[in-house]
């Protein structure tokens, strides 16, 4: 009788990866397997698909509440209806932005011509309203030169910029964090832990995600990570959210360091917000799948309104904080048109490119 074999999808994340590629590659695939392998990887697919299910449903239900709680918070308190309205016109962006930012963005050629005749309005100008809904599809360009005056290295692959103005940060801290107290002090509420309540899309501020994605990442990844991260391609992808800390953790600051990680986004934006703290530094490690992964480079000091990019798979941590509140705006960014040729895995850790037989999905497997 012929041996069972050992084949356990649900067990062996390998083993699920293994039949789906199979059944991309070769007509009628499983002709050749066992029942038993068979009804292994349905199984595993089974559990896989009431997972999706089940994390849909709870999703959606969360952010349906999160929504009506923030119906009631702007009922309760008014006076932040201004705050999450989108801006209609530039100078509502120039506000928001350190000066340093909009002297580099508002000088690139793709908005010079606006510049140079404010009364005029041609054709070519463009909305902040195009900006924010990606309505232009051809990224925005700013210019290189611009870009290196307003940049600065700091090692590898990260860079740093002043971005927003301090008011605009501490509105944005404030802002979230007030409707993380008006959920614990609305029992009726808080049937949710507070902490879903960090993702901006869903607070009001789904604008704020798609500007600065707009505007400032994706531009600004097209030159910096153009060959590494997005093997030529574009952002298509963002999420962003406030990353909240303190001295003295609570259920709406609950950390108070980050463990070294790498984050699941091609590009990272991480912006400090403030407020006042000690220690809560940045500390990078290395780029995964490069020469430099797991090496210490250097330690980055956050500065209010001062964002830094790196690469997702760059090894960073948060160190403790001692003392104070900590608040930073975050925003991963994923390249799915460019970067799904390979495998996750050899995609994160470029195996393809040095020993790409060992990949399930690669030559020897075939
Ligand atoms: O708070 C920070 O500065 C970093 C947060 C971070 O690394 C993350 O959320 O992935
Ligand atoms: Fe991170």
């Amino acid at each position: 009788m012929k041996q069972k074999s050992a084949y356990n999808a649900s067990q062996q994340r390998s083993h699920l990866i293994h039949a789906i590629e199979g059944l991309d590659r070769y007509p009628n695939y499983l002709s050749r397997w066992d029942e038993p392998d068979i009804e292994s990887l349905e199984e595993a697919l089974e559990e896989r698909l009431e997972q999706v299910k089940q994390q849909k449903l709870n999703i959606s239900n969360q952010r349906k509440h999160i929504q009506s709680v923030l119906e009631e918070f702007l009922q309760e308190y008014p006076e932040w209806k201004d705050f999450v309205r989108e801006p209609c016109c530039w100078d509502d962006v120039r506000n928001l932005l350190d000066p340093r930012a909009v002297n580099a963005i508002f000088r690139s050629k793709i908005f010079r011509k606006r510049n140079d005749d404010q009364n005029l309005r041609s054709n070519n100008d463009i909305s902040v309203n195009d900006v924010i809904s990606g309505r232009i599809r051809i990224p925005i360009e700013l210019d290189t030169e611009y870009l290196q005056e307003w940049i600065e290295y700091e090692m590898d692959d990260v860079y740093s910029f002043p971005l927003l103005s301090e008011t605009f940060c501490s509105k944005l801290h404030t802002f979230v964090s007030s409707i993380m107290s008006f959920v614990e002090t609305t029992p009726r509420i808080s049937n949710f832990p507070v902490r879903i309540y960090k993702d901006l899309d869903y607070l009001g501020l789904e604008w704020l995600n798609d500007l600065i994605f707009n505007l400032i990442l994706r531009p600004i990844s097209a030159q910096l990570y153009k060959e590494t991260e997005l093997i030529g391609g574009d952002l298509d992808w963002r999420t962003g959210y406030i990353a909240s800390y303190s001295g003295d953790p609570t259920s709406s600051k609950p950390r108070q360091r980050l463990v070294p990680h790498t984050d699941d986004a091609e590009v990272t934006l991480n912006i400090c917000l403030g407020d006042k703290f000690v220690g809560g530094n940045l500390n990078f490690w290395g780029v995964r799948g490069d020469a430099t992964a797991g090496k210490f480079l250097g330690e980055y000091q956050p500065e209010i309104g001062r964002a830094v990019i790196h690469s997702g798979r760059h090894l960073h941590e948060v160190t403790e904080i001692t003392a104070g509140d900590r608040f930073a705006y975050i925003q991963w960014a994923r390249s799915w048109g460019a970067s799904r040729k390979n495998c996750p895995c050899c995609w994160l850790n470029r195996r393809q490119y040095q020993n790409g037989d060992s990949c399930v999905c690669g030559q020897k497997w075939n």
